[in-house]
């Protein structure tokens, strides 16, 4: 069958995934180095390493001021925390362990709701 046009029905019950997710995301126990962005000026570094910087609140702050245009562009700010995180962090680190955890979690969950 035809790809009918995503409906602005679609768009919006997407809209609402993306912020059920992201509410399980924050509420998470791995959840803490990702709540709030990470002060570049008191981790040496961070500024000039990770070009995008990117966590849940600035998330929440673009969904709820309709900066998404789609799923697609929400995904990719969520692995963006994930990849960032991976970058400056050693695997084996609480910070690094924390944010595979979340990538886990966060892929199982849009899996389980969206596909
Ligand atoms: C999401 O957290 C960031 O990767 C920063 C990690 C970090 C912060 C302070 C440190 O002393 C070391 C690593």
């Amino acid at each position: 069958p035809a790809r009918k046009s995503k409906t602005s029905k679609d768009s919006s019950s997407e809209l609402a995934v993306c912020h059920m997710l992201l509410a399980e995301l924050e509420a998470h126990r791995c959840a803490w180095p990702f709540l709030t962005p990470v002060n570049h000026k008191a981790v040496p570094g961070y500024k000039k390493v990770i070009k995008r910087p990117m966590d849940f609140s600035t998330i929440k702050e673009k969904l709820t001021s309709n900066h998404y245009l789609n799923l697609e562009t929400f995904i990719a700010d969520i692995n963006l925390v994930f990849d960032n995180c991976k970058k400056f962090n050693e695997d084996q680190s609480e910070i690094g362990k924390a944010g595979y955890n979340m990538k886990r979690f966060f892929n199982k969950r849009w899996t389980e709701l969206l596909q």
